[in-house]
């Protein structure tokens, strides 16, 4: 067979029966170094159980550590554990048992094969017997009976079932015990399996004696012996004969009674249970024959027993007392580092909630800046504006204007290129005030200055310069250009509506150029102004041109 056939037919999760186990494991043996680490654990299972049965215990403890990883599968390691927990047992180690115990317990909920929970469950019943904890012992025994159910193997439920009735007879609860053994011997007569019947027997034989039903309990008795008899099992046929003893003496049939107790003397040697009672019997038996000498002796047999079986009892339960401290320590322990994992991850929350609030903060305190900022750039800009425009025109003001075309004019001066200044004035402006009112008045200048700014503002700058007076500054503009600009400007100044009335408008200019001979603005400016007059004199709604002959002229 190939090792892949061979570990197919094993399932290392329940109980092989010897002798399959021992053929599978020689057959193994050889294939091993083929094997997948799956395959491995398979195999390391079945040989840590085949050592624990053949009584090489530290092998298979070996074996135990091997397993015992965190990173091997539950069932695996559980399974481990469940065959080390009885070598333990039998070492008498019962403080390494008790902790084998609490990692089964640990593990249980990743567990889903059935027969290996009710396997991992039925051992505690058995170990907090040992120690003389019925209370918990009932508690794992009543759970194990309910996995045992789920695994519909009948030796399992027969089995939960012994432990039960066991714990209730040693708890006194004696019409329980009965209940139980009642199931068990209902259930295990289909297997006709007559170790486990004989062990029904036997338990309801005990109950039934507890309770004084003796002829019933002799029937039973009677009967488990054979059937302990015919499956060979040696513990039952003590233990049924003991109960016969009990019985009988009971009945008060001593000499039956001291006959059953001296046929299972000689076998009762490693069972300290029945021989603490054997001894006891034997002494009573004794003593009520008036035999009192040997019922001393007897008596001291039943101390030494009694002591061995109270200093074990007592041994097992300081173990179960020091794991269970040991583990609430260690559960302490883990709940404290819980708390300060907590409380570290709280304060690394605070911390990041306190690096958003202080982001978003300074987002807010930026953004706050940034709008007072460009407030502040606005308010700037409305007030150069207003620095540099006239507010009812909007054109440039007078400052502003002059100081633009100052620039303007140095490099006209320098290069000796054509500069020309236009002076324009609203004529007889006063009589419209007067007439139509100030307000008729601003209206005119408004629509003046747009009209200026259409003809002008393309080809050069124009500013209001006085009440009603603009004046415009043309770089490299020659007379006759500067002429047509002009015309066509006057072409479109229109008559302005205001209420009812349509008023005229006209403008007089004065224009002066300079092609490189003026020295400063202000004085081309000055002779623009001459030019305006001269247009003033001559009648209005006219251009007239500063030449350096009328000049001439005026000074002659
Ligand atoms: N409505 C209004 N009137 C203004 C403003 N600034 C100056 N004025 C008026 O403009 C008038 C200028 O009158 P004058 O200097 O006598 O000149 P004029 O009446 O236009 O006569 P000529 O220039 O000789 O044609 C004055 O009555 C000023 O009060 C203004 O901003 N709005």
């Amino acid at each position: 067979q190939t090792l892949d056939e061979l570990i197919g037919e094993a399932d290392p999760f329940t109980t092989i029966p010897t002798q399959e186990l021992e053929k599978l494991v020689k057959q193994l043996a050889p294939l091993e170094n083929q094997a997948t680490p799956q395959q491995q654990w398979v195999i390391d299972l079945l040989k840590m159980r085949y050592l624990a049965i053949t009584g090489d215990n530290s092998a298979s403890l070996q074996i135990l550590k091997q397993l015992d990883i965190p990173s091997i599968p539950p069932a695996y390691r559980m399974r481990a554990y469940t065959i080390a927990i009885l070598i333990y047992q039998i070492q008498n180690k019962y403080v390494e048992a008790f902790k084998i115990l609490n990692k089964i317990q640990r593990l249980l909920p990743k567990i889903k094969h059935p027969t290996l929970r009710y396997i991992a469950n039925s051992l505690a019943p058995e170990i907090y017997s040992d120690a003389g904890d019925y209370d918990k012992a009932l508690l794992f025994a009543l759970s194990a009976s309910k996995e045992a159910k789920k695994t519909h193997n009948t030796m399992n439920i027969c089995t939960s079932l012994d432990a039960i009735g066991s714990i209730y007879q040693h708890r006194g609860e004696t019409k329980k015990g009965e209940k139980a053994y009642r199931r068990m011997l209902d259930i295990c007569t289909t297997t006709k399996d007559p170790l486990f019947i004989g062990m029904a027997r036997n338990g309801l034989a005990a109950s039934l004696l507890q309770q004084h039903k003796y002829q019933a309990a002799l029937a039973q008795a009677n009967k488990a012996l054979d059937l302990c008899h015919a499956a060979n099992y040696n513990y039952g046929i003590v233990l049924s004969q003991l109960t016969m003893a009990q019985i009988y003496y009971q009945m008060g049939n001593n000499q039956l009674a001291d006959h059953y107790l001296d046929v299972i003397l000689p076998q009762a040697k490693d069972y300290l249970e029945h021989l603490q009672d054997i001894y006891t019997l034997k002494k009573q038996i004794s003593k009520d024959a008036g035999n009192y000498k040997t019922a001393l002796k007897w008596l001291e047999k039943q101390r030494s027993v009694e002591k061995q079986a109270i200093d074990q009892k007592k041994n097992i339960r300081i173990a179960q007392l020091t794991v269970a401290f040991e583990v609430k320590n260690k559960e302490q322990h883990i709940e404290q580092l819980k708390k300060e994992n907590q409380l570290l991850t709280l304060q690394k929350k605070n911390n990041h909630q306190q690096f958003i609030i202080i982001m978003l903060s300074s987002v807010s305190i930026f953004l706050i800046v940034l709008l007072l900022w460009l407030q502040a750039h606005k308010e700037r800009r409305r007030f150069k504006r207003m620095s540099q425009v006239d507010g009812l025109t909007q054109l440039y003001n007078q400052a502003y204007v002059c100081t633009l075309a100052e620039t303007i004019f140095e490099e006209h001066h320098r290069d000796g290129k054509p500069f020309s200044v236009v002076v324009a004035d609203i004529d007889w402006f006063k009589r419209v005030n007067d007439t139509y009112g100030h307000a008729a008045g601003d209206k005119v200048l408004q629509t003046v200055a747009k009209v200026l700014r259409n003809c002008f503002g393309t080809e050069g700058i124009v500013g209001r310069t006085g009440g009603e007076e603009f004046t415009a500054f043309f770089p490299g503009m020659s007379v006759e250009q500067t002429r047509n600009l002009i015309e066509n400007c006057s072409q479109q100044l229109k008559p302005v509506a205001y209420e009812n009335h349509s008023i005229e408008v006209t403008l007089s200019f004065g224009i002066a150029i300079s092609r490189g001979e003026y020295e400063t603005l202000n004085t081309l400016i000055r002779d623009a102004d001459s030019a305006l007059y001269k247009a003033k004199r001559n009648g209005r709604n006219q251009y007239q041109i500063y030449h350096m002959s009328d000049l001439k002229k005026a000074a002659t």
